[in-house]
């Protein structure tokens, strides 16, 4: 008899289930197959390997390096077939696909419009051209029995000056497909009060943002994010651990540990990418674990599903395996990201009420319609002893 136990989730299970994804970057979730393709297409040069698995398998070695700004050297390449217009466009199309595939309902993603102005689209274009393939990939999904909704979130560069730039684009783009905004980038040397003007104009506009702080760099980091900045959410924040003790006493937090907390700031966690940079040393050793019992607002996340090898599905499978998570507990991370989300409250409600909830319910009742499920002993209590 195939998983009878109501509540733990299987390989499949955990596919079909309904995700919600708030960190995962457009320019890090390419097909390999898609580089390869536009790179012939735009005479792009510089790919380390021109077959789509191998190409995949380097992305993956690059990435391993323990090093935040290594991993951040591999975007070069996915970057450099991200120039025109009908690349984005499928780009942003392919991705909606393999999130609505793997049983994604709600994204957001990001990407960081400078970067894709080489081959001489406007930063307008640019962000037109996601647009129109997120669109075009929600149709699609729909069209392939699936369904999706993707916002997307501008990004600028923490090392550059452009971030007031690009949060006006965030800006202007409000309610027609972007949904807010985050700086992100190596983060040593790079503290996020360097784009304070941003921030506190998005303040002024009653924007959303979020910003990378707590991966490669400790407290400071979201110290500033959140009490210089403002930020709504933290991407990774992992580090507010650094603030957290755990000794024969029991659960110590410090000032900003509890005020993050406290205020319910979403945490944007994404494991495998944090295995990868050196920010966790194993999946059992991961933050993760702590916050969640200790009921800090944690999410789930990819981050870059082609440099870290994985899908929201893969990062849930390896916290089931890590800590015994079961249906009730994705339930509660994929509740704890659509409540986190920055679209407007009555949609992140219906999503939840409407869609996560009938989802994990549908989920959590298979075994009993498991073949076998239905035998005589049931009247002798065992189908209790299962609940
Ligand atoms: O985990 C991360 N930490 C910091 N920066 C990142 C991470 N993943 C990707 N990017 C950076 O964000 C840019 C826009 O999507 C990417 O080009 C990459 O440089
Ligand atoms: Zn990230």
């Amino acid at each position: 008899m195939e998983n009878v136990t109501p509540h733990l989730p299987a390989g499949e299970q955990i596919r079909r289930a309904p995700k919600v994804l708030l960190h995962d970057h457009l320019d890090g979730g390419l097909r390999p197959g898609t580089i390869v393709d536009i790179a012939r297409e735009t005479g792009y040069e510089g790919l380390p390997e021109t077959d789509p698995d191998a190409l995949g398998r380097w992305f993956r070695e690059a990435a391993d390096s323990g090093s935040l700004e290594r991993y951040l050297e591999t975007f070069t390449h996915t970057c450099a077939v991200m120039q025109t217009r009908d690349a984005l466009v499928r780009v942003a199309a392919e991705c909606a696909e393999d999130l609505a595939a793997d049983g994604v309902v709600y994204a957001e993603v990001r990407y960081a419009p400078e970067q894709h102005l080489e081959g001489g689209l406007s930063l307008e274009e640019v962000v037109e051209a996601v647009n129109e393939g997120f669109r075009e990939g929600e149709r699609r999904a729909l069209a392939a029995g699936g369904r999706i909704r993707i916002g997307a979130l501008l990004t600028a560069m923490r090392h550059a000056a452009r971030s007031q730039e690009i949060a006006e684009l965030a800006n202007r783009y409000r309610d027609l497909g972007v949904v807010g905004f985050d700086i992100a980038g190596a983060e040593a040397g790079f503290p996020p009060t360097r784009h304070l003007d941003a921030f506190d104009y998005l303040k002024r506009e009653n924007n959303h943002f979020t910003i990378h702080a707590g991966e490669a760099f400790g407290l400071p980091s979201i110290w500033q994010a959140l009490q210089w900045c403002g930020a709504d959410r933290l991407g990774h924040g992992v580090r507010i651990i650094d603030d957290i003790t755990v000794d024969g006493d029991g659960v110590h937090l410090g000032r900003l540990a509890s005020y993050v907390r406290d205020k319910r700031v979403p945490l944007e966690m994404c494991p495998t990418s944090n295995l990868q940079t050196g920010a966790a040393s194993s999946y059992r050793e991961h933050p993760i674990g702590l916050l969640r019992r200790l009921h800090f607002r944690v999410t789930v996340n990819t981050d870059n599903r082609l440099m870290s090898g994985t899908s929201m599905s893969e990062e849930f499978a390896h916290l089931v395996e890590a800590f015994g998570y079961t249906l009730d507990d994705m339930q509660w991370f994929t509740v704890n990201a659509m409540k986190s989300a920055f679209i407007p409250f009555d949609e992140r409600l219906a999503m939840i009420n409407e869609v996560i909830k009938p989802g994990y319910a549908a989920l959590k009742a298979e075994w009993l319609f498991a073949a076998g499920a239905v035998v005589p002993s049931v009247a002798s209590g065992s189908a209790g002893e299962r609940g």
